[in-house]
């Protein structure tokens, strides 16, 4: 019945015994690879195995839609790593958890501030810090990933805990940016021993070879300073009566009220430290790309412009109110989401129960990832894929077009879906705009006047940023310059 069984997994490259296809699976930019495989064998779901583990890469938005949608109940768990959930503390981060109570309280709280209608309190704040970014990019033309960062750093700690930041080394923005950037090391480090040998972890550091253990206690550290230290802040104005309401203030409410109180102190600690930590890297990757396709297509820019200075003017920076009569600048939004998403291959699902699927058979505790790469650049819905072309969004008399598909996979797949996506759409659209209304996107020149020529390279691992990415912000104008200074002095 196995034998049988087998024989109905749906087409892959083929593997050896034991390992599988350790050896011919991909080391870099595996979604390329996932992409030409499923061309290969014609088949929308591929299938290969890494020792024991199945794993199947759905790689069109019909298959991706049949199982993580229709069959979520089965297709939303996470796989559960020695090293990142038990050694490191990473087990407190929603999008790491298994599809469990646990997970649906957390997503249930983190939810209820990020849904639709509640984005729009955070408006203030998010137009705040995007006037500030580009007070900083007149003073530093050359450091656009610096300002990103900041922006959208200092917004998530402002909203969640009230905190205000400084744009150089803040305490809690290192600390915060630390712990964050160490989920990266980890799974950018590949496999790690202890994850296939579990009992492993209770080797002791000194002991010869263990010097994971000790990489893994460094680790911890980072990560519990990421979810106590700004948790420990807005909690001390909490309790003395002078805090400014903010997430964390809203959820401390509820504490009272609450049946097992260290419990639920703990969740509050764990949804408040998740919009930085997956919120930044996210927006700063996506606004990293919007400034790669403005080098490449200057036309964009020069389109997207037109069109502020036609709605807008030149006298006001856009707001998001200003929405509905910029449909370019959604444009421009989405089809940064598309062009490169951040996360090419999101965040892998892991099936609870064996599902069977066209007549293949998926087992249970297989790992389905959804491969965002080759569906958001499908030509069978958006044509001539690789190139960046905003106006696809658009019907010819420059409204969004509802028949084309929005780049929603961008944000990954059925309950799993990213609880932040409403936030990271206006937070990305108010930049786009803002940063367009009042500067030129240009290469940048080196120490001996070169103009350093952009390159179209991008990193590997769980986020897939621009390589190197040098670009300059040049005013547009004499009153654009007055006007950024000015709106920056009110706020
Ligand atoms: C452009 C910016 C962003 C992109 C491209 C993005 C993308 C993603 C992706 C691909 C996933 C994995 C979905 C899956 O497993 O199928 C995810 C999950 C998640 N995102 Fe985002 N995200 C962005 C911004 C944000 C922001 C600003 C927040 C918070 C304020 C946020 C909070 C989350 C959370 C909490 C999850 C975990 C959901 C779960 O596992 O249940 N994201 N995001």
């Amino acid at each position: 019945r196995i034998q049988k069984r087998k024989d109905r997994f749906p087409p892959g490259p083929p593997g050896l015994p034991v390992v599988g296809n350790l050896f011919n699976s991909p080391k870099g930019h595996s979604w390329l690879a996932y992409q030409s495989w499923s061309t290969l064998y014609g088949s929308d779901i591929i299938h290969f195995k890494l020792f024991s583990n199945h794993v199947f890469v759905v790689s069109s938005s019909t298959v991706a839609k049949e199982l993580f949608e229709k069959r979520s109940n089965i297709y939303s768990d996470r796989h559960q790593k020695v090293m990142v959930h038990e050694l490191t503390g990473w087990d407190r981060n929603l999008a790491l958890m298994s599809y469990s109570e646990r997970w649906r309280t957390h997503r249930r709280h983190f939810h209820q501030y990020f849904r639709p209608d509640a984005v729009p309190a955070y408006h203030p704040c998010i137009t705040t810090e995007v006037h500030k970014l580009l007070a900083a990019a007149l003073d530093a033309p050359n450091d656009c990933i610096k300002h990103f960062r900041y922006m959208a750093g200092s917004a998530t700690l402002n909203i969640v805990y009230a905190i205000e930041t400084q744009p150089e080394d803040d305490p809690i923005l290192i600390v915060a940016e630390r712990g964050a950037q160490c989920l990266s090391e980890i799974v950018n480090a590949g496999s790690f021993l202890v994850d296939s040998v579990p009992a492993l972890k209770y080797v002791p550091g000194w002991f010869p070879g263990a010097g994971w253990k000790k990489q893994a206690a460094v680790w911890r550290e980072q990560v519990d300073a990421l979810h106590f230290r700004p948790f420990e802040i807005a909690k001390a104005a909490y309790d003395s009566g002078n805090a400014k309401p903010c997430i964390t203030t809203s959820l401390l409410d509820g504490l009272n009220k609450s049946a097992d109180k260290k419990e639920y102190e703990q969740m509050v600690i764990n949804v408040t430290a998740l919009a930085y930590q997956a919120g930044t890297d996210t927006t700063v990757t996506s606004l990293t790309t919007l400034v790669l396709a403005m080098l490449f297509y200057p036309e964009v820019q020069a389109a997207a412009r037109a069109e502020i200075d036609r709605v807008v003017g030149c006298d006001r920076l856009p707001e998001l109110g200003d929405k509905e009569s910029l449909p370019y600048i959604t444009a421009v939004t989405k089809e940064v989401l598309r062009w490169h998403p951040a996360l090419p291959l999101a965040v892998p699902h892991r099936t609870i129960e064996d599902d069977e699927y066209q007549g293949y058979f998926i087992p249970k505790g297989s790992l389905v990832i959804g491969n965002t790469w080759a569906i958001l650049r499908d030509p069978s819905r958006y044509a001539n894929p690789e190139m960046f072309n905003p106006s696809r969004f658009l019907t010819s008399e420059g409204t969004l077009d509802p028949d084309v598909p929005d780049p929603t996979e961008g944000f990954g797949y059925g309950r799993r879906i990213c609880v932040g996506r409403h936030f990271a759409m206006d937070i990305m659209w108010l930049t786009v705009a803002n940063v367009l209304a009042v500067f030129e996107i240009n290469e940048s020149v080196d120490a001996f006047g070169r103009v350093v020529k952009a390159r179209e390279e991008y990193t590997t691992g769980l986020f897939s940023a621009p390589k190197d990415m040098k670009a300059t912000f040049k005013p547009r104008s004499a009153a654009a310059v007055k006007l950024i200074r000015s709106v920056v002095a009110e706020s």
